[in-house]
């Protein structure tokens, strides 16, 4: 069986590739081939005359399958601003990331793609997460950074999930702060207020150990 999820948060810099890591290994436990994909990444460094981003090294590092870099990267832009300006005007054309998605598809069982920034979050001048993830007809993992102002994003996340006409297959919560007051009163208001499930915790961590911090999830359904 295949199953693939677009994952998604309620900002840049709140843990969607850490979570994306985590889940990798939720699903390997579990016995599955996994693969991640980040199809348009803004802040690269030059490695060997081309442009390599983290988040899509650090989906590399944690799959079960080997992978082209460009394969899992097919649009990696140098600066580390919005993509739609980092792009510099190149066109970012869904075909192709949908061409190496279904590459992944053939080696991977499960394959986790991370957008860039939040759900409307511009990928290119025509194109946003919210258009990649309905051309790809994928489910969506929301990602929540637990912190303040994280309640609104949250729910005005589900909410434009749902616009798109997209089914979200659940959230996970990222203690991204290491002592936020409230931490778990915030985590129950998101339980109840959130219709989607639940999928757990990645609490704080100095060391990024994507298979320990993975034990706390539950697999999407
Ligand atoms: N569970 C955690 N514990 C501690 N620090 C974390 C945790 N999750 C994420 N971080 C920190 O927050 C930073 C941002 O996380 P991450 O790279 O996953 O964000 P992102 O939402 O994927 O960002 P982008 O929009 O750039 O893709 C990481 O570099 C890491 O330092
Ligand atoms: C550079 C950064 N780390 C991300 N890759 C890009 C975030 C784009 C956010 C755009 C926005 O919604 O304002
Ligand atoms: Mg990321």
């Amino acid at each position: 069986m295949k199953m693939a999820y677009f994952v998604t948060g309620t900002d840049t810099d709140i843990g969607k590739t850490w979570a994306t890591a985590a889940l990798l290994h939720r699903f390997r436990r579990e016995g599955y081939s996994v693969a991640g994909m980040k199809p348009v990444a803004a802040g690269c460094e030059r490695r060997g005359g081309k442009l390599q981003n983290q988040d899509a090294l650090l989906l590399m590092q944690n799959a079960s399958v080997g992978a082209e870099y460009d394969l899992v990267n097919p649009y990696a832009f140098e600066q580390p601003v919005s993509p739609h300006l980092a792009c510099g005007g190149a066109n970012v054309e869904p075909a192709i990331i949908s061409a190496a998605f279904g590459a992944l598809q053939q080696r991977a069982q499960v394959v986790l793609v991370e957008g860039a920034g939040g759900w409307y979050s511009p990928l290119s001048l025509t194109l946003d997460n919210a258009g990649l993830a309905r051309i790809l007809g994928l489910p969506v993992l929301v990602v929540v950074g637990i912190r303040l102002g994280c309640l609104n994003h949250a729910r005005l996340t589900l909410q434009a999930v749902a616009e798109s006409g997209l089914r979200c297959a659940g959230w996970v919560a990222v203690q991204i702060v290491e002592h936020m007051p409230y931490f778990a009163e915030n985590v129950a208001y998101l339980q109840a207020a959130l219709p989607a499930q639940f999928l757990g915790v990645l609490p704080y961590s100095d060391a990024g150990d994507f298979e320990f911090l993975s034990s706390g999830l539950r697999l999407p359904t």
